[in-house]
């Protein structure tokens, strides 16, 4: 039986070869993602920060934050979420979860070949759940510098199944990617942070250009009362506030990072990143202060402690 074009088609989905694409970055792109998600926002000379957008004291190269290597995955798909047998409403699509493993420090710039696939598909009734993974080379020597798993929760396009078992697709084990515990005691660390009301505004630049973080009447559509935060730019603000309490600056202690984000969060909202040592594991969650609401959780995991922790 063949199916119509207009219908959603898990089918379809999972046998689609994503074509082989390119992503160039320079040092331009580093300085302007890590202003992105505030870097240098409250203390222009922290000592701390300045590398991420600076060349601080003569260093040869911008240093760049863990979380730069999510925008490759974005930049994967030029063609968006426009895939054979996907039928959504774009205006409903939340990002729901990003999950980043790093091989190797990222370069200042460079020139990508990326390698995209279908990492997992769930139909949870009133939402499907499509998950992309990305594997980010570089061009010229061949390294395969990271991995990204985005989950995208599309709201309304579930209900596909055919069968009484709803439906579910996975590339990879589901312990590949812990859930995450919050710790009972108090966190090691808390780190508070403030967003500007013009902080999408900022982060798009870096190129998720989702008119959901930047119009107002898109936004009202797809439910909020103004334009929300892009959930990188979170995952960005919690990241580099565990690189500055527990890494002391050093980007590349970090490898790898899970985030589930649970709630948005509004710009100019205050978020309060809470993180727990457990190992060389930083379990994080964090907290929209003005609301008292957790809109972020996951882990970070460490190659190593900072001698002076
Ligand atoms: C591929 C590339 C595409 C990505 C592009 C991204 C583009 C960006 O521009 C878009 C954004 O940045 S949007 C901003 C960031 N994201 C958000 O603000 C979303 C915040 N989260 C929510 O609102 C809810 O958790 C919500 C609405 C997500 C879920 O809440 P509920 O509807 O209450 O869900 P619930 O009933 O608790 O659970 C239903 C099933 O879904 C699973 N689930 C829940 N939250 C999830 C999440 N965040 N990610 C993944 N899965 C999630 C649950 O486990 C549950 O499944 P099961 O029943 O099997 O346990």
């Amino acid at each position: 039986m063949s199916s119509d074009a207009s219908e959603f088609d898990p089918d379809r989905i999972e046998s689609y070869k994503f074509p082989e694409t390119t992503y160039t970055y320079s040092e331009r792109d580093v300085a302007l993602y890590a202003l992105g998600i505030g870097a240098c926002a409250r203390d222009a000379v922290d000592v701390d920060q300045l590398k991420f957008v600076y060349h601080e004291k003569g260093q040869k190269f911008i240093q760049v934050l863990p979380t730069f290597a999510a925008l490759f995955s974005h930049g994967s798909l030029p063609g968006g979420l426009d895939l054979p047998g996907l039928k959504y409403d774009p205006r409903l699509l939340l990002h729901g979860q990003q999950y980043i493993e790093l091989y190797k420090p990222l370069p200042s710039n460079a020139c990508l070949k990326n390698i995209v696939s279908l990492a997992g598909l769930h139909d949870k009734g009133k939402a499907a759940i499509l998950e992309i993974e990305t594997k980010s080379y570089d061009k010229d020597s061949g390294a395969l510098l990271c991995m990204n798993r985005t989950t995208a929760f599309l709201r309304g396009a579930g209900g596909f199944s055919k069968s009484s078992h709803p439906y579910s697709y996975s590339n990879y084990p589901k312990d590949n990617v812990p859930s995450v515990k919050i710790p009972k005691g108090q966190p090691f660390v808390v780190f508070e942070d403030c967003t500007q009301p013009s902080q999408a505004l900022l982060y798009r630049l870096s190129g998720d250009y989702n008119p959901l973080h930047s119009d107002p009447t898109f936004a009202k559509v797809a439910g909020f009362t103004r334009p929300i935060l892009h959930g990188l730019c979170t995952l960005g603000f919690s990241v580099r506030a565990i690189v500055k309490c527990i890494c002391r600056g050093d980007p590349n202690l970090v490898k790898c990072i899970s985030g589930r984000f649970l709630l948005h969060v509004y710009p100019g909202e205050t978020l309060l990143t809470e993180m727990w040592l457990e190992g060389l594991r930083v379990i994080y969650q964090t907290k929209v202060k003005e609301r008292s609401r957790t809109v972020l959780s996951g882990y970070v995991d460490l190659h190593g402690l900072s001698s002076s922790l």
